[in-house]
């Protein structure tokens, strides 16, 4: 069977609060899968469940098929990051790596084959305590791979990071999926998983909202809509709303087209001799797609500051 992660139907609530309400989806290997939704959506619950650190009131989750709890060789089969800072900070980086390594039968050679493979080399024998976010997230990542596992699974690695630590980890997420891996990364910002994630499961509110190609999204949000700068705005719109498009004016020049390609659209201007000045068709942005999707799952609201209904 191909590795995975399987969440099917989880639910769990803490108090007056349903965290997970249904979640489901699958990870597949060989490419970034994004965890995306707006904060307090239920992404750390899922990966906390997966690991077996939550129970869930009800549904599954599986590692390769198997519940986590019943791995025998745990680090072998998935590596999490869910918390960088958690690390013992009067201990050297190696000698985190080391206990860890030998709590599951694994040698030194590898402890230092995933120091090199995260670049931490020439950190290594100093304390954790004194490492800087950017550090702590590679130490956290080098302590996932320990295993050599086909799936990884990464709780917002990106949060905190400079840019040069983004572009390490986004260049490292893909090569580790290249490999052939399943890795799952969360983040509630779209704009972090740009470039990165071929995949998406969109959350919101404990379930998921989407599942889904990035490609497949931003084609979803784009829908047909074409902005035509004309002089001869009335004209324009007499001529398209005649062949069917829904046509809505956007500024002094300016038409916003739906329903027709622009392709069509420049052959009817032609055709009628409308003048115009330009035909571009719309591609939403993922962070646009991600905020159509996301509009009545973010927990908060930033201009009241009030809990939205659940
Ligand atoms: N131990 C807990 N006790 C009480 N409520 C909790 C607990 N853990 C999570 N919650 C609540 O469950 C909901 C989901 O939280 P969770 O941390 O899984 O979301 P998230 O998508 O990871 O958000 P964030 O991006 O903020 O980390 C939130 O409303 C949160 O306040």
């Amino acid at each position: 069977m191909e590795a995975t992660i399987e969440v099917t139907g989880l639910r769990k609530r803490f108090g007056q609060t349903m965290a997970l309400d249904g979640m489901s989806f699958t990870v597949t290997p060989g490419q970034v899968t994004g965890f995306v939704g707006p904060n307090g959506a239920g992404k750390s619950t899922t990966m906390r469940v997966i690991l077996g650190l939550d129970a869930a009131d009800e549904g599954s989750a599986l590692v390769n098929g198997r519940p986590y709890q019943s791995l025998r060789n745990p680090l072998g089969h998935i590596g999490a990051l869910l918390d960088a800072a958690a690390l013992q900070p009067s201990r050297t980086a190696r000698n985190h790596l080391l206990w860890l390594a030998h709590s599951q039968g694994l040698t030194a050679k590898r402890v230092d084959e995933v120091i090199g493979l995260v670049g931490l080399e020439s950190a290594a024998r100093r304390k954790a305590g004194g490492y800087s976010l950017g550090m702590r997230q590679r130490l956290g990542i080098a302590a996932a791979l320990l295993g050599d596992p086909p799936v990884l699974m990464l709780d917002e690695p990106v949060n905190g990071l400079d840019p040069e630590g983004i572009v390490w980890i986004r260049g490292f997420l893909r090569s580790l999926a290249a490999e052939g891996r399943a890795v799952l990364v969360s983040s509630h910002l779209m704009s972090e998983l740009q470039d990165t994630a071929g995949h998406l499961v969109v959350v919101g509110r404990g379930r998921v909202i989407a599942d889904t190609s990035v490609a497949a999204l931003i084609a979803a949000a784009s829908r047909d809509r074409v902005t035509l700068r004309t002089p001869a705005r009335s004209e324009a719109m007499t001529v398209l709303a005649h062949a069917g498009a829904t046509v809505a004016a956007a500024d002094r020049d300016a038409l916003t087209v739906s329903g027709l390609a622009a392709a069509d659209i420049v052959a009817l201007l032609g055709q009628n001799a409308v003048p115009f000045s330009e035909v571009t068709a719309h591609r939403a942005t993922l962070e646009e797609a991600y905020m159509d999707l996301t509009r009545d799952a973010v927990e908060f609201r930033a201009a009241t500051g009030q809990e939205t209904a659940r």
